[in-house]
């Protein structure tokens, strides 16, 4: 077992899945690799396990319909800590996040000492290809917005290409994690500053998917609005002590 495990949430990732495993494979540090798929139709979770013939690295959580990116990744998160991995990598399906910076996210944490690296599209200007011109607009005013309720000094709080250290991972109760869309990434940064941990933002080039769909909906992104409020207003009623705990996964996995 390696020490790394990138957590990937599917559905209907059907024309990626195949792809993008091959590729984590590849790269130059040892990764090994966990799929959330939530009872895809496309049948991602068909190919994903042929492939975990060939690589044992490979592994596959199946959920029984689509049930949200956000309690995937907790999922997902809560499998790897179980497991005992100490790096716990969020990644999309559709190389939107260039897999080969899953090493420069590593060496952010592993080498420079850093609790949380964020692949940042917005830390060096606008690292952002082939999406609409309002889609970048909305993301990036996004960014300004969280930075202006939550007080959170990061220019990419809704991103979605993270190395979480298990240390980060145990302390923030990943059971009262609330939200599951772009919420639910502004909320894990919120809630591993407040513990003060360090975050750092490595800069990536995000490039919109070539293959498949977006799954993301208006109500995902109303989602991030209000919630954002909702984190600030939370946080003045709660104590960011660091404690360990052992959080375990729901009977039904
Ligand atoms: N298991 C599961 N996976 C899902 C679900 N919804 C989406 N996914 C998977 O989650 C990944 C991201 O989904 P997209 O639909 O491609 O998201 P996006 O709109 O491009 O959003 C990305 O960028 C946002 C910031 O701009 C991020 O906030 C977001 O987390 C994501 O990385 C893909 O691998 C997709 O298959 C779900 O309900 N269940």
């Amino acid at each position: 077992m390696n020490d790394c495990i990138v957590v990937i949430p599917t559905y209907n990732e059907l024309e990626n899945v195949e792809a993008i495993i091959r590729k984590v494979f590849s790269l130059s540090h040892p990764f090994d690799l966990l799929i959330i798929d939530d009872g895809s139709p496309d049948g991602t979770a068909g190919v994903v396990k042929d492939l975990m013939k060939e690589y044992p690295g490979l592994h596959l959580v199946e959920r029984k319909g689509k049930l949200g990116l956000g309690t995937a990744y907790i999922h997902g998160f809560k499998w790897a800590l179980e497991k005992g991995y100490n790096y716990i990598f969020e990644m999309d399906a559709d190389f939107s996040h260039p897999p080969e910076d899953l090493v420069r996210l590593y060496n952010a944490c592993a080498n420079e000492g850093h609790d949380v690296a964020v692949g940042s599209r917005y830390i060096t200007g606008v690292n952002v290809v082939n999406w609409p011109i309002n889609r970048v607009l909305m993301s990036y005013f996004a960014g300004y917005y969280v930075r202006m309720i939550t007080g959170m000094p990061i220019m990419d709080p809704t991103a979605g290409f993270i190395c979480y250290t298990a240390k980060v991972l145990n302390t923030i109760n990943l059971d009262n994690i609330r939200f599951i869309g772009y919420a639910f990434q502004i909320e894990m940064k919120f809630n591993s500053w407040k513990y003060g941990f360090s975050i750092t933002e490595v800069p990536i080039i995000f490039t919109d998917r070539t293959k498949g769909a977006s799954k993301m909906s208006k109500g995902i992104f109303k989602e991030a609005i209000f919630g954002v409020i909702t984190l600030k207003i939370n946080s003045y009623f709660k104590r960011y002590i660091p404690k360990h705990s052992t959080q375990k996964l729901p009977a039904s996995s």
